[in-house]
């Protein structure tokens, strides 16, 4: 299936100069938004592994249903504040701004196989957070999957250790 031809470049948002990935017109076809979810699967069946974590708010619209489809639990990272119990944090820049995220301090099993799953990897600035994160748990990160990566911002410069593998690729 050509998802790229569901992904609309919106221009200079959030900043000028910034051109936005939207993947809304995907998640609004039920063909399309299956047709990602299959593929993510064909990839990640690659990977033997635990647990799927993802970031918060678009993250989570792909990483539950790959957990349910592929009979893995889901952890969720989130915006400051958000989550109840204790938590680990880490500040970080992305594409358009900085950013912290957190994660419950007890969410990764010490020697854990994590799958980290995003829709966007641009400067892979949040997917590294999540990645310390994931390690200061005791937990491993055996790959990382994007439904989009922005290879000309060289995302994969700052996740050099990591097996990173994105659908598709500008
Ligand atoms: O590779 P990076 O430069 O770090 O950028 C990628 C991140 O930016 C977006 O999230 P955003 O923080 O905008 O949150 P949202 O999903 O709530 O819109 C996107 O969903 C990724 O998580
Ligand atoms: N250009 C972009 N489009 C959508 N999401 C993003 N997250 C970071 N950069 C992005």
């Amino acid at each position: 299936m050509d998802l790229k031809s569901f992904i609309r470049d919106i221009p200079d948002f959030p900043k000028p100069g910034i051109i936005f990935k939207d993947v809304t017109p995907l998640l609004k076809n039920p063909e399309a938004f299956k047709g990602s979810i299959a593929e993510l699967k064909k990839a990640a069946s690659e990977w033997n592994f635990d647990i799927i974590v993802a970031p918060e708010a678009r993250g989570f619209i792909f990483a539950a249903p790959l957990a349910l489809e592929m009979n893995k639990g889901f952890v969720p990272i989130r915006k400051p504040g958000k989550l109840p119990y204790k938590t680990i944090s880490k500040s970080y820049s992305l594409e358009y701004g900085n950013a912290t995220l957190e994660m419950h301090i007890d969410a990764i099993e010490k020697g854990s196989r994590v799958l980290i799953l995003d829709d966007v990897l641009a400067t892979g600035g949040t997917i590294k957070a999540i990645a310390e994160m994931i390690e200061e748990a005791g937990g491993e990160v055996v790959g990382i999957i994007t439904i989009i990566e922005l290879s000309f911002l060289e995302p994969r410069k700052k996740l050099d250790k990591y097996r990173v593998e994105a659908l598709i690729k500008y």
